[in-house]
């Protein structure tokens, strides 16, 4: 599903990442861990195209991100959910509105059963006409996380999902995430939590990516 190939990517010239090879499988939940500034977000941003490597090569669903033309990334977007770690909304527009964004966006019909339905299941049902701004940090992630999959995305991607919230939350957070990944979905998390990791070992096969000297490694059973 996601595939690279020895890929390296730098800002202005100098490697941050390097020697890249590894597979995620359809249906798998990894977690990428590291230092700050060790290359998460950069990592991820190359999950979904928002980069491209600066050599080697990556497959996500099957494609060659350099060979695909610009209807095909839009396609791509589609597929995948992307939770950003500052997760933006459009201050004007209510919670739901905002949520269904991405719909409106692909020029979609908006169901309004399934925006009731996942509105409940992040939680945010009393707060559907609140604006961005009068959430609380896990309310404005839970309703990132709910925008995130309202287009069915086969892949969802979280970064820093627990980042400024507390345990409770970041609990409820992993529940909703462990969740998508039971009805098949592919999870990846960027965190820096080993408690959330711990936990998520608990109840989940997960594998975990650590970034460490410019390269990502398997994580040992040890964590
Ligand atoms: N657009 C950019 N231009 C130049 N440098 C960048 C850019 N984006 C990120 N960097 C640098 O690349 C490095 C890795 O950034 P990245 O955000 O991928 O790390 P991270 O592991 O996600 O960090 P954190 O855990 O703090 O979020 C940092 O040194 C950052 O300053």
């Amino acid at each position: 599903m996601i595939e690279f190939n020895n890929v390296a990517y730098g800002y202005g010239g100098r490697d941050l990442l390097t020697e890249i090879s590894l597979s995620l499988n359809p249906g798998s939940f990894h977690f990428l861990t590291g230092p700050s500034g060790a290359g998460k977000t950069t990592f991820l941003k190359l999950c979904y195209r928002e980069l491209e490597p600066t050599a080697g090569q990556i497959h996500l669903f099957g494609q060659a991100t350099r060979d695909i033309t610009r209807d095909q990334v839009a396609e791509l977007r589609r597929k995948t959910g992307v939770v950003h770690q500052d997760c933006k909304f459009l201050d004007h527009l209510s919670v739901a509105e905002n949520i269904a964004m991405p719909l409106s966006v692909a020029g979609k019909p908006m169901d309004v059963a399934n925006l009731t339905e996942l509105m409940a299941w992040v939680g945010l049902s009393e707060r559907a006409d609140a604006l961005p701004a009068e959430l609380s940090g896990g309310e404005r992630q839970r309703a990132a996380l709910a925008r995130a999959v309202i287009m069915s995305p086969d892949v969802v991607i979280a970064d820093e999902p627990t980042g400024n919230v507390d345990w409770d939350m970041s609990l409820r957070l992993l529940q909703l995430l462990i969740e998508l990944n039971r009805m098949g979905k592919t999870v990846i998390i960027a965190t820096h939590d080993m408690h959330l990791i711990r936990q998520a070992k608990s109840q989940v096969q997960t594998r975990v990516l650590r970034i460490a000297n410019r390269r990502i490694q398997q994580a040992g059973v040890d964590l």
